[in-house]
């Protein structure tokens, strides 16, 4: 039997596994003289968590002024930041990919209800963190 087709982009977004394999690699190589990525890792988790921060605003600024070229070239920035907190933090994509599987077929709404019930029994409601421990 011939092979299921992935469907459009499904081979191109393999380039998320392949970068975050090489950012692991440049991780435990170190070279902070040829990789930016070994250098920014270098400068620990604060300073690749900024990063990412400043990635997102300027994703955010492109979307807002209504500029999709800009947005694409932010975007790249911010998903290859994302995937170096990724390698900081000791995640691996596939961790991110079950839970988006997970969520798949569950309402956001219908979600966000179901948290609201589980706070009004007495437990922690969403954006509520004076109850956390
Ligand atoms: N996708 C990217 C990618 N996107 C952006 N960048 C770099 O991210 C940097 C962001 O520059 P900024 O001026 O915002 O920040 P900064 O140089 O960290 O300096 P400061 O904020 O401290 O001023 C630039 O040097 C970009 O080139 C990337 N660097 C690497 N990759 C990928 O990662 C792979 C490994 O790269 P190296 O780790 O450099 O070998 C490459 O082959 C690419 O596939």
């Amino acid at each position: 039997m011939a092979p299921l087709d992935p469907g459009p982009g499904v081979a191109e977004a393999a380039v998320l596994d392949r970068l975050w394999e090489t950012v692991e690699e440049r991780r435990l190589s170190g070279d902070s003289t040829t990789s930016h990525s070994a250098r920014l890792l270098a400068r620990g988790t604060a300073k690749v968590a900024q990063k990412l921060g400043e990635e997102a605003v300027e994703a955010v600024i492109e979307a807002m002024a209504g500029n999709r070229r800009a947005l694409i070239g932010e975007s790249a920035d911010l998903l290859y930041h994302l995937i170096v907190t990724w390698v900081d933090a000791g995640i691996r994509p596939e961790d991110v990919w079950a839970e988006l599987v997970r969520r798949e077929g569950i309402s956001g709404i219908a979600e966000k209800a179901a948290r609201q019930n589980f706070s009004s029994a007495g437990v922690v409601r969403a954006g509520d963190t004076t109850k956390l421990p």
